[in-house]
């Protein structure tokens, strides 16, 4: 069975509640349920914080045992070259996911240190996002 982290950075515990317009009315903790049904095959890990070193810690010790990563990291994203490095440590392929089109909005935004370390990126699709990720990675042979 294949088994891929799913990993969430800060702010993305508040789903449903943090500016709906732009993240939804969803939970992420209701939305995994969802993705669990859909992909039984699969077993899929999931792991949400606040704080860029737990975020990196997660990668390390999940890194060379899962099949996956799917990382959202959150405004990380734009400033972490610390967990650019993390996923360039370890043997897991990720995929970078952000629920809003983030080319759409501040231009700070615009630039993440994750994507060249992740074998694709999926941007502005809602929570389907993480759907398509995991997807991806399920077909993934390294
Ligand atoms: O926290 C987030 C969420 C986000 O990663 C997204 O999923 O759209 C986009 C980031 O710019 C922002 O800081």
């Amino acid at each position: 069975m294949k088994s891929i982290l799913i990993i969430n950075g800060p702010n993305l515990n508040l789903l449903g509640k943090r500016e709906p317009t732009i993240y939804g009315n969803r939970s992420f903790v209701d939305y995994l349920k969802t993705i669990e049904a859909m992909f039984p095959e699969v077993q899929l890990r999931y792991f949400q914080s606040n704080h860029e070193g737990e975020l990196i810690d997660k990668i390390h010790e999940l890194g060379f045992e899962v099949d996956g990563i799917v990382i959202n990291a959150g405004a990380y994203t734009h400033t972490s070259i610390a967990i650019a490095d993390a996923l360039s440590a370890v043997t897991a392929p990720a995929v970078e996911v952000h629920i809003s089109n983030v080319h759409a909005r501040e231009s700070f935004r615009h630039h993440s240190y994750l994507s060249a370390k992740c074998k694709g990126v999926v941007v502005g699709l809602g929570l389907m996002g993480y759907e398509m990720a995991v997807r991806y990675l399920m077909m993934y042979e390294k």
